[in-house]
């Protein structure tokens, strides 16, 4: 079987795939347009994030067996029509899921203890004493939406936090000893800090809006590891200024590939986010640190050679 990877991943992914017999090509320069050109010649692709496939893509290439995405986020591939063409999807949110976790809980004691700002002051000749006291985990109600692998993971971390762990999810019965399912009421009732961990669909777009904001009980946190636009950029910096959000963590924005360029002008939001006390921003490095890259490469081989034999 022929395999083309699209994106540079970990090299045990071709190494272990060759030595059960598989061809895997590297290619992580072609356009969209010259990747179709070749596509009739593999029978499987792995790929990251760099090129979509799309309706398009996918009627021409529907011989594929499968599509393996390395990473969790499956946003940039047409999932009805591979399904309909019976192409496998495979993804590996297991190798990345600590990394994120660990990335959640690292903004948050950054952000709530204000150590980023007190550091850089100290760094400056500052000494604020009075300005910089934090605020703590212990005791907080932590909401999550979205109970994945992600979602989970978090959780387990933060339980060691003293802090109470609800979350909502559109499947039922998943509470465990780490966290309680409650209704999307509930946790926007209970909340003192709202942290994504969910797929951005058609559903999830903007999911957390003016309207949302309005239904959180609390003045909260926020943090947003899953996709910029499950969030609404400019629903949140209204209600920073409004004091509705005491602060954000964002590992992901949604102007995420658009220049930084003309940002005076072209987009004031995001401005308003990399300006502000209360906003940390981080650039998609949740999933990104140097075991998660071994992790995903191992989860998506083993899922692969499951399913597949040369
Ligand atoms: O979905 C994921 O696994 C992470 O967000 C990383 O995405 P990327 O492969 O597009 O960097």
């Amino acid at each position: 079987m022929k395999i083309l990877q699209l994106d540079k991943n970990h090299p045990l992914i071709s190494e272990q795939l060759t030595a059960k017999g598989f061809v895997v090509e590297e290619d992580h320069s072609s356009t969209y347009d010259e990747v179709l050109e070749k596509i009739i010649d593999y029978q499987g692709i792995i790929i990251r994030s760099r090129i979509p496939l799309d309706k398009n893509f996918l009627t021409k290439a529907s011989h594929l067996k499968f599509i393996a995405r390395v990473g969790a986020g499956m946003e940039n591939i047409d999932i009805e029509t591979a399904e309909k063409f019976g192409i496998k999807l495979i993804n590996s949110p297991e190798g990345n899921r600590d990394s994120v976790a660990e990335h959640v809980v690292g903004m948050l004691l950054i952000l709530m203890n204000r150590l980023l700002i007190a550091s850089n002051e100290v760094k400056n000749g500052i000494w604020k004493r009075e300005e910089n006291r934090g605020d703590e985990l212990l005791g907080k109600t932590f909401g999550i939406i979205g109970y994945g692998n992600m979602g989970k993971a978090t959780a387990k971390r933060l339980s060691g936090f003293g802090v109470k762990v609800i979350f909502h999810d559109i499947l039922p019965n998943l509470s465990d000893e780490f966290a309680t399912q409650v209704s999307l009421e509930e946790l926007q009732k209970r909340a003192d800090i709202l942290s994504l961990h969910i797929p951005l669909t058609s559903e999830t777009h903007y999911l957390i809006d003016e309207e949302f904001i309005s239904k959180m009980e609390k003045n909260f946190y926020f943090v947003n590891t899953a996709r910029g636009k499950n969030l609404k950029t400019k629903a949140l910096v209204q209600a920073i200024e409004s004091g509705k959000v005491l602060g954000a963590c964002l590992d992901v924005l949604e102007y995420e590939k658009s220049s930084f360029e003309n940002l005076e002008t072209e987009n004031q939001d995001l401005k308003y986010l990399l300006d502000s006390e209360k906003a940390i921003v981080t650039p998609h490095i949740g999933g990104w640190t140097h075991q998660s890259k071994e992790k995903l490469a191992q989860v998506i081989v083993d899922k692969i050679l499951t399913d597949f034999k040369n």
